[in-house]
């Protein structure tokens, strides 16, 4: 089975390389945010098809239910900024008419392993949040359906399905989405808690 393992820097996946490496699994780190994920996997996947996108990375928790460390699947993920703001109300691309700002998984069932994983909803944004009033109105505006962000998800969602290509999103909490202290944030936990599961799983992949 051929996997792309997706990051968005080579620190949220260096405890798996030499792994990675050793088992012959491609990876690509493709830099911070949607943008620079879409050209980096368009490219890629232009050269090579792949049996599964593995999306691996941190993220921000909305939700005091999570630990950090805690690792969670993104079975649903939103380009929640695309759209129109109409007034008062935010208009999605879909409303527009234009594409698409909503995206699921898709690991097709029974030919990709269960990832064991606490399955959540995601939005992936531009600006992480940071400040109240503006956490609270995307809370608001998603009526509470959003459990972590992150700056990558949905553009490896969408590449995916471009490409007709199985995607699995996995994250580990880094922080919690709230006015901005970067002290209350443990990267290196959420990145150890990460590779504790990433190794397990591609273990359980190959039997
Ligand atoms: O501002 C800092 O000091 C700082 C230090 C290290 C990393 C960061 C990041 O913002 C990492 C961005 C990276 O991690 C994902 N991530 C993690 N937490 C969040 C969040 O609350 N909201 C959105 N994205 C988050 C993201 O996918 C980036 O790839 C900052």
């Amino acid at each position: 089975m051929e996997i792309l393992i997706v990051a968005a820097t080579k620190y949220e996946l260096e405890p798996s390389l030499p792994f990675l490496h050793e088992q012959g699994i491609d990876v690509l780190v493709t830099g911070v945010g949607m943008v620079e994920t879409a050209f980096a996997l368009g490219e890629k996947l232009a050269t090579k098809q792949y049996d599964l996108l593995l999306n691996v990375g941190i993220a921000g928790s909305f939700s005091s239910d999570l630990l950090i460390g805690d690792v969670v699947e993104v079975v649903q993920d939103r380009l929640i900024e695309l759209g129109a703001q109409n007034r008062e109300k935010f208009l999605s691309i879909e409303e527009m008419g234009f594409g698409q700002s909503l995206f699921f998984s898709n690991s097709i069932a029974g030919t990709i392993a269960p990832t064991g994983l606490q399955q959540v909803h995601g939005i992936t944004v531009n600006t992480v949040h940071g400040n109240a009033i503006a956490i609270e109105a995307v809370r608001k505006r998603l009526e509470n359906n959003l459990t972590i962000e992150s700056m990558e998800g949905a553009a490896v969602l969408h590449a995916a399905h471009k490409k007709n290509t199985p995607v699995v999103q996995v994250r580990a909490i880094s922080n919690y989405v709230e006015p901005r202290d970067t002290s209350r944030w443990d990267i290196p936990q959420a990145i150890q808690k990460l590779h504790e599961w990433l190794r397990g799983y591609l273990i359980s992949q190959q039997r």
